[in-house]
């Protein structure tokens, strides 16, 4: 048999609606144990540990990070399915007088990891109306205009935000990667009544029956 898909999230509401979603849509005599969702905590540091420590302890075909995103407004609507081309860790360099410096720059490795081509071509034909671009990972969630439109220039092919993407990229080291979002509120001043959970969620559920042609 072969080795099961990963699917992880930040918090366990996101894990349920995956998993509903999964059910609603599972192929006739279906393994239910080919796809395994799990919720991982919060923020990019959380998610490498916990993930890594999933992946020493059971074999996987591929991990996917999953879960709700801020949609940059122009490019990624409230509801929307977005999947990654890259996870970024945006935040992830130094400060200087003439602007950020991505650890890129400094010489220490990489900021930006790819989504597995194969992985990323399967979701996408599963999903057709997807938005791809690159989502950003974060550890503080953006609540200002300033920091929004700064992102918004620093990474002209960004769709999307969230806080995990970027460590369980990390934490996969080699085993094919992808990152799959649904958007629950747009990127800007913190407006946490304008947040749209529900849909969200139900995006996702809907979003999730694309994961089993990633098991495939
Ligand atoms: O109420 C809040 O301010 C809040 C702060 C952090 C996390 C949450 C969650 O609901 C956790 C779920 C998960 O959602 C992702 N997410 C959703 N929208 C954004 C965003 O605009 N910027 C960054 N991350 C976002 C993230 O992956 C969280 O882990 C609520």
């Amino acid at each position: 048999m072969p080795y099961p898909l990963l699917v992880v999230t930040a918090v366990p509401a996101e894990a349920e609606a995956i998993r509903a979603g999964l059910a609603a849509a599972a192929p006739p005599s279906t393994d239910p144990a080919h796809v395994v969702v799990e919720p991982i905590g919060v923020g990019p540091a959380a998610a490498a540990a916990t993930t890594a420590r999933l992946l020493t302890t059971t074999r996987y075909r591929a991990v996917i990070s999953a879960g709700i995103a801020g949609g940059f407004p122009g490019r990624a609507p409230l509801g929307a399915t977005v999947l990654a081309t890259s996870s970024i860790c945006a935040d992830l360099g130094a400060e200087s007088p003439e602007g950020f410096l991505p650890i890129d720059e400094l010489g220490f490795g990489t900021s930006r990891l790819p989504a597995d081509p194969l992985l990323f071509k399967a979701l996408t034909s599963a999903l057709p109306q997807a938005i791809a671009g690159d989502i950003l990972t974060l550890s503080t969630v953006t609540g200002t205009a300033e920091t929004a439109d700064r992102l918004a220039a620093r990474f002209p092919d960004a769709v999307a935000e969230a806080m995990e993407g970027f460590g369980v990229a990390t934490a996969a080291a080699g085993l094919p990667f992808a990152e799959l979002r649904t958007i629950s509120n747009p990127i800007g001043p913190r407006d946490r009544a304008a947040w749209r959970l529900k849909e969200a969620f139900a995006a996702l559920s809907t979003a999730s029956a694309a994961l089993w042609t990633a098991c495939g």
